[in-house]
């Protein structure tokens, strides 16, 4: 047999025996904490049309979407990302509704990155999105969800580092930026090319003290003090709020018990446009990404026909598995099921042996004693 056939491609995986019981139990207990905060479980197809994914919402960019054609001849697009489905599902069937809805779900997402970013292009991803809610009641909601459930999963040592698009916005408006400029600038700060980030404004002409500011933007990270700092930097309407809109969500995670894990970034960009608001993003110790990213998106329900603010995030579970084995922490698994081996004289009484087990919930395989036993670890 061609040893081919027994490959996957670059970037997705086998997941099985421990491994895979050990990431149902996290799936478990992430969803389980997300049910306690009222969240109702909704399941969007694994692909859309391209339109969903399209530039003008703001997500993946298209070179990284897996696209294919239907036999009518649209274009397809398997999910790289789960909001703009639960925006349009939201949109499609709670268009007149204006109470709070807290969806959540889980599933896979696909991107195709390079093979050389050595990244999982298939990766589980467990998330929730509240609509109809601009408050900061509602992101604080979600913040302190984030880190009760990463807690709730053994995980102890992380950080959420909190950011508002909002603060980068003002300063580019300021600076008098156009679109692309402010574009080009967002790529180059995330990807942390400050040189290039630098010539790029002396290109476009951006005077001095917009010029300096927009570039501080990368080191304005830290506690509750560090926003006081970007405050005294910005001499904008738009970037004051947001550091006032951090200063309030601060006291309403103070009231959770959650500021702890918090901590401020207002350097942060994600890569998707459709945020509006804060952002933010949680790390911890033996993984380099995020292992939960998420903000405040006002504006994407309106482009599928349904203006309504709304704010979510996505834990990737793969992640959070790979953090919890690298930092040891013990993962409950369900028992593996109890092996009965038979022999052809010994069948009947253990069939019967196993059939009671089963009738009491406990998980039994019968196994030819001949066959030396199958294994599955
Ligand atoms: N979909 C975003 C996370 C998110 C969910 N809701 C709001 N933001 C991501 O994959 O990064």
């Amino acid at each position: 047999m061609s040893q081919k056939l027994l490959h996957t491609p670059e970037g997705v995986r086998d997941i099985y025996g421990r491994e895979y019981a050990r990431k149902l139990s996290v799936e478990n207990s992430l969803k389980e904490s997300i049910r306690l905060y009222g969240y109702e479980e909704i399941q969007t197809p694994t692909f859309e049309f391209f339109d969903v994914f399209s530039r003008e919402i703001g997500t993946t960019p298209s070179k990284e979407l897996y696209k294919f054609f239907d036999k009518e001849g649209n274009t397809l697009v398997l999910r790289p990302d789960f909001t703009p489905s639960i925006a349009r599902c939201a949109a499609k069937y709670f268009c007149e509704e204006q109470v709070p809805l807290r969806f959540s779900y889980m599933g896979n997402t696909f991107t195709n990155t390079s093979n050389l970013q050595g990244k999982l292009k298939e990766v589980t991803q467990l998330g929730a999105e509240l609509v109809n809610e601009p408050s900061m009641e509602a992101d604080a909601e979600i913040l302190s969800l984030v880190i009760r459930a990463l807690l709730n999963t053994g995980l102890k040592r992380f950080q959420i580092a909190i950011g508002d698009v909002e603060y980068f916005k003002g300063l580019c408006e300021e600076a008098g930026l156009d679109e692309e400029t402010e574009l080009d600038l967002r790529a180059l700060i995330s990807g942390k090319n400050y040189f290039a980030a630098q010539e790029l404004l002396q290109e476009r002409n951006v005077e001095e003290p917009y010029r300096s500011r927009l570039l501080k933007v990368a080191d304005l990270f830290g506690d509750l003090g560090s926003l006081s700092g970007a405050g005294a930097m910005a001499c904008n309407p738009r970037s004051l709020s947001a550091i006032r809109r951090l200063e309030e969500l601060y006291s309403l995670l103070k009231l959770y018990g959650t500021a702890d894990y918090v901590s401020f970034d207002l350097g942060m960009l994600s890569k998707y446009r459709y945020y509006t608001g804060m952002i933010f993003k949680a790390y911890t110790y033996g993984v380099g990404e995020a292992i939960v990213k998420g903000g405040r998106y006002d504006k994407l329900l309106q482009q599928f026909g349904k203006p309504a603010p709304a704010v979510g995030f996505v834990m990737v579970v793969d992640s959070i598995l790979e953090a919890l084995s690298g930092q040891n922490i013990e993962i409950a698994v369900t028992e593996p099921p109890r092996k009965l081996y038979y022999r052809p004289g010994d069948y009947r009484e253990k069939l019967a042996e196993a059939q009671a087990l089963r009738g009491r919930g406990i998980s039994a395989a019968l196994i030819p004693a001949e066959s030396g036993g199958v294994s599955n670890e």
